[in-house]
């Protein structure tokens, strides 16, 4: 009998200017994975030799770039590695996959994220495994090693996270790297090993509340930055000053963005951030100017703006003008010489699902 399936996953942005891997919300923006097993149709699925067919709608981002080798594609090397945690070491025969993803790559969206908890809830379904999320989140925690983004996007809505110190033993077993975690594009032939396995209960966090009033728009520049690259310009240090500056903001922040009216006056400063943002201008042309320039009072119903994720998103919390806004933001970046897109998203309240069809 055949089974089928479809996963979703929100994008996201994260850190929403002082919470540096600490917040994030999950986007009206969704990965979407078709599955249907077939044991009957497992000849003629033209399957590799993890028994899976993937394949992209032609709409997808990354559709000529990523790869279809399910031991080398982010989405099913991770289902891989859940699987074979479980020693089941491939898909069940005749599995076949279709993505369908909207998320730009590498532009601060949270589209790693979301093919992590995409690939990790596939890797449940088809082991049926019967995890919880909670167990999933520490899944994708031994991948993408910061909380923000996956957790915004397997629970959804607005989001602050940590990890919880962990023992030893457990760090060296989460700080392994990332090449002994997920399987390593084999050419077909499988070492038989069982990967490392997720200490539990790694990911704690809270869901906030979030004024519907309040919408994001993303604006995306036509150009890719890796989060490792992003992340690689920050320093390892910090001044009592800088730290003390982000956590007033982010106390005050995470409340002023449920509370009815919004407040741009407090909104706007505690989207403020000294912790990422000033490092990673060096890699986003006219970064400072942007975040420096657009206010709420040249741009009534703006009430903050902010690096998303990693960047180079730029997202704008607003309330009113949306299209003003963006296109400002636009037309800033052509003067250095980037075009952009935008769009205009809501909270993602519900998180990843599964539904069986
Ligand atoms: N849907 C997807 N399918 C396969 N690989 C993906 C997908 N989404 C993201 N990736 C991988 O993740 C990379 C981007 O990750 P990252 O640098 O963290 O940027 P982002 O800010 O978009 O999460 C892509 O270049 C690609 O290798
Ligand atoms: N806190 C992380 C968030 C990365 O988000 P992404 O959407 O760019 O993957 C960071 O700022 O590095």
């Amino acid at each position: 009998m055949t089974r089928s399936f479809k996963i979703t996953v929100p994008a996201s942005s994260a850190n929403i200017g002082p919470g540096y891997d600490v917040l994030g919300i999950g986007l009206s923006l969704f990965l979407e994975l078709e599955v249907s097993i077939d044991p009957k149709q497992a000849h003629e699925t033209n399957a590799d030799a993890n028994n899976c067919k993937l394949s992209y709608t032609p709409e997808s981002e990354g559709y000529d770039s990523v790869p279809l080798q399910s031991d080398a594609n982010l989405i099913t090397r991770t289902a891989l590695y859940v699987l074979r945690c479980n020693n089941i070491r491939s898909f069940p025969c005749g599995t076949k996959v279709r993505v369908h993803n909207p998320i730009p790559l590498g532009r601060g969206l949270g589209s790693s994220g979301a093919a992590v908890v995409a690939g990790v809830m596939l890797g449940c379904e088809v082991g049926k495994l019967n995890y919880s999320k909670q167990r999933m989140l520490d899944y994708c925690l031994m991948i993408e090693r910061h909380p923000d983004n996956i957790t915004a996007a397997m629970m959804g809505g607005f989001c602050g996270s940590f990890l919880r110190d962990l023992t030893p033993q457990e760090v060296e077993r989460r700080e392994i790297p990332l090449s002994e975690v997920l399987p390593e594009p084999s050419g077909g032939e499988d070492t038989g090993l069982i990967p490392p396995l997720p200490p539990t209960d790694i990911g704690r966090h809270v869901k906030y509340q979030w004024n519907p009033k309040i919408k994001c728009i993303a604006i995306i520049p036509a150009f890719e930055l890796s989060t490792a690259d992003s992340r690689g310009v920050l320093p390892k240090a910090y001044t009592t000053q800088d730290v003390v500056f982000n956590l007033q903001r982010l106390a005050v922040l995470t409340t002023a963005l449920t509370m009815d009216p919004p407040n741009p006056d407090l909104i706007y400063p505690a989207m403020q951030d000294r912790v990422h943002q000033p490092y990673r201008k060096t890699l986003i042309p006219g970064l400072t100017e942007i975040l420096s320039n657009l206010t709420p009072s040249t741009y009534p119903g703006l009430l903050g703006i902010c690096l998303s994720g990693a960047g180079p998103t730029i997202l704008a919390v607003a309330t009113d003008n949306f299209e003003d806004i963006a296109l400002e933001i636009i037309n800033r970046f052509a003067k250095k010489n980037v075009q952009c897109a935008w769009k205009l998203l809501e909270p993602a309240y519900e998180g990843a699902t599964v539904e069986e069809s």
